[in-house]
């Protein structure tokens, strides 16, 4: 009998039982539906998400590099995912976060949930949240009165536009940049960089996925990634092919795992699925988008 080791080894069965159990997430199946679907499983299944929600989230400020932490609702949200996971029959083997608070404080609670607390964690700044230079630490509603409400989502969701740089007369400038988690990464800290487009993002992460995950994956492990709103969607769109143009109108709520499924040459073998009720999912996204939105006097005093 083949013997496997943790780095070889045979399909995991949770890969059957996280299939059956998805299939009533979207939609009834036939025993023929079902069967075909396991007939055309993925070679290999990534989860990711986007940290639970920051506690500057609340604030509706950028948030970007500045290191927060989750917040109450946020703390729930990882541990909602958690169980989900966990009832989902999902295994992991290696999780990989940003060097931020947020990404890697979720990671912990939802091990913690599922009970796979000894899995080991990876993280690295290419994880981190997009840095939104200048913008950061604004409200995006008073930007939105100020500048507009299309600027804005220009500005939060599309793929090429750099918002303007941070400099030295920022408030959040030193508290970032003289950070000691910046010291040991694989660039020198004054090439970090000061402002980035999802693009920039998307080619600091590239390297990332290439050289440490997609290795792991194809040694058999599953990976579990907890990145950020756009960390996450520039690995979202390289992962499925998303275009350019398209890209602006993906948003990704907080705290909901998303299964991606890659054939054996890590090209899309099936559209992505967020995983949990897809009403909630919906409005969460929905909250997520109105962020960038003038508030009323009425909002505003009642958020
Ligand atoms: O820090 C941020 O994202 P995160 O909460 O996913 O880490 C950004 O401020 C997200 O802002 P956006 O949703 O306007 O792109």
């Amino acid at each position: 009998m083949a013997r496997f080791t943790c780095h070889e080894r045979e399909p995991r069965r949770h890969d059957t039982v996280a299939r059956v159990r998805l299939s009533s997430l979207t939609g009834p199946e036939t025993t023929e539906e079902l069967q075909q679907s396991m007939s055309e499983m993925a070679t290999y299944k990534v989860v990711l998400l986007r940290h639970g929600e920051g506690a500057w989230t609340v604030e509706n400020r950028f948030c970007s590099w500045v290191d927060q932490r989750l917040s109450i609702e946020g703390m729930d949200e990882a541990r909602a995912c958690g169980k989900h996971l966990k009832a989902l029959g999902f295994e992991f083997d290696l999780v990989f976060t940003s060097v931020l608070t947020r990404s890697i404080q979720t990671a912990w609670l939802i091990l913690e949930e599922m009970g796979q607390e000894w899995i080991p964690i990876h993280s690295s700044w290419r994880l981190n949240e997009r840095h939104y230079g200048a913008l950061i630490g604004l409200n995006r509603a008073e930007m939105a009165l100020n500048h507009g409400e299309e600027q804005v989502k220009i500005w939060r969701r599309s793929y090429d536009v750099t918002p303007p740089p941070i400099d030295e007369s920022h408030p959040y400038y030193q508290e970032i940049y003289t950070d000691r988690r910046y010291s040991c990464c694989d660039v020198r800290k004054e090439d970090l960089p000061k402002s980035e487009s999802l693009k920039d993002v998307h080619e600091r992460l590239l390297p990332y996925w290439n050289k440490e995950m997609v290795p792991e994956l194809k040694r058999g492990k599953q990976i579990l990634i907890s990145a950020h709103g756009n960390s996450a969607r520039a690995l979202l769109k390289h992962l499925q092919g998303i275009s350019d143009a398209e890209i602006i109108n993906i948003t990704l709520p907080t705290g909901v795992p998303i299964l991606i499924e890659l054939d054996e040459n890590m090209q899309p073998a099936k559209p992505h699925v967020f995983l949990g009720d897809q009403e909630a999912i919906q409005a969460s996204i929905t909250k997520v988008e109105n962020q960038g939105k003038v508030k009323t006097a009425d909002e505003i005093a009642a958020p």
